[in-house]
């Protein structure tokens, strides 16, 4: 497992996004590199979004070969292809609809399926839906294990990006829930505490396959959250906690959110 986690902390939110999508832009140039491709974890909330959008006006960002790189998600909203509260849609506005990117190497995690007029749920071949958050979590698997090295479950990620909910949840894993001590590649979550209530999530061990994690946070009403993420509790009351890298594990925050650390 990695070596400590390092925080790093900006002035304000404007500053840490624009920080947060430059050093993105780096690290995926070098693992194209080093590999000839690249891979990130993207993330949905307010921070997570805004450093997409910062990294679409760096100059620098045409320096990244878009179609040499793939593109996950580390939890999603279970709900309409076209509802504005997915991530992945979020995560096409802010940045995938304006750069290179290779459509066959984006993978959104599936959608709640239209149900049809007599209560028949359609959709699941033509439009890539689902009737429950189950069956989209098992098609993630088994997609994230077919770009995965033999005898792997996921593919080694150079980057998860992940926010912070101020309960210490990273993707959709919420404190004491089953999805926090799962052991499988992902999990369906139902009454998610923060709406929407169905979801699908990528685990610990998922994301603790990846080279890199950075834990990306904004905003006062995280700071609690930070600190207690950095007080030696265990993730399955502070889930954030077991959010580590192979090689690197990043907290990148403005100064509010890191308030309450000692020191
Ligand atoms: O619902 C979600 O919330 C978290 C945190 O979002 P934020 O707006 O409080 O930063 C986010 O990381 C996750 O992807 C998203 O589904």
């Amino acid at each position: 497992m990695s070596a400590e986690p390092l925080l790093v902390a900006h002035r304000d939110a404007g500053v840490l996004a624009r920080a947060v999508a430059a050093r993105l832009i780096t690290r995926l140039i070098d693992g194209q590199a080093a590999r000839g491709e690249a891979s990130v974890v993207l993330t949905g909330g307010g921070i997570g979004i805004a450093l997409l959008r910062a990294v679409r006006a760096n100059p620098a960002a045409d320096a990244v070969d878009w179609a040499r790189l793939d593109v996950w998600w580390g939890d999603e909203r279970f709900v309409a292809a076209d509802s504005p509260d997915r991530n992945d849609r979020q995560a096409h506005e802010a940045l995938l609809d304006h750069v290179g990117i290779d459509p066959k190497r984006v993978f959104p995690m599936g959608h709640r399926a239209a149900v049809t007029a007599g209560g028949d749920v359609e959709g699941a071949t033509a439009a890539g839906g689902f009737a429950d958050p189950e069956s989209a979590a098992a098609q993630y698997a088994a997609q994230l294990a077919e770009r995965a090295a033999p005898g792997s479950a996921v593919p080694v990620f150079d980057v998860v990006l992940l926010g912070l909910g101020p309960d210490g949840h990273v993707a959709s894993l919420f404190p004491g829930r089953p999805g926090v001590v799962a052991t499988e590649s992902v999990v369906a979550v139902h009454d998610s505490p923060k709406p929407p209530p169905e979801r699908v999530s990528l685990t610990l061990p998922a994301i603790q396959s990846a080279r890199e994690v950075w834990v990306v946070v904004a905003g006062e009403e995280k700071a609690e959250a930070v600190a207690a993420s950095f007080s030696g509790a265990g993730p399955i009351t502070v889930p954030a906690a077991g959010a580590v890298g192979r090689e690197r594990t990043l907290w990148l925050a403005d100064r509010a959110a890191a308030s309450r650390l000692p020191g």
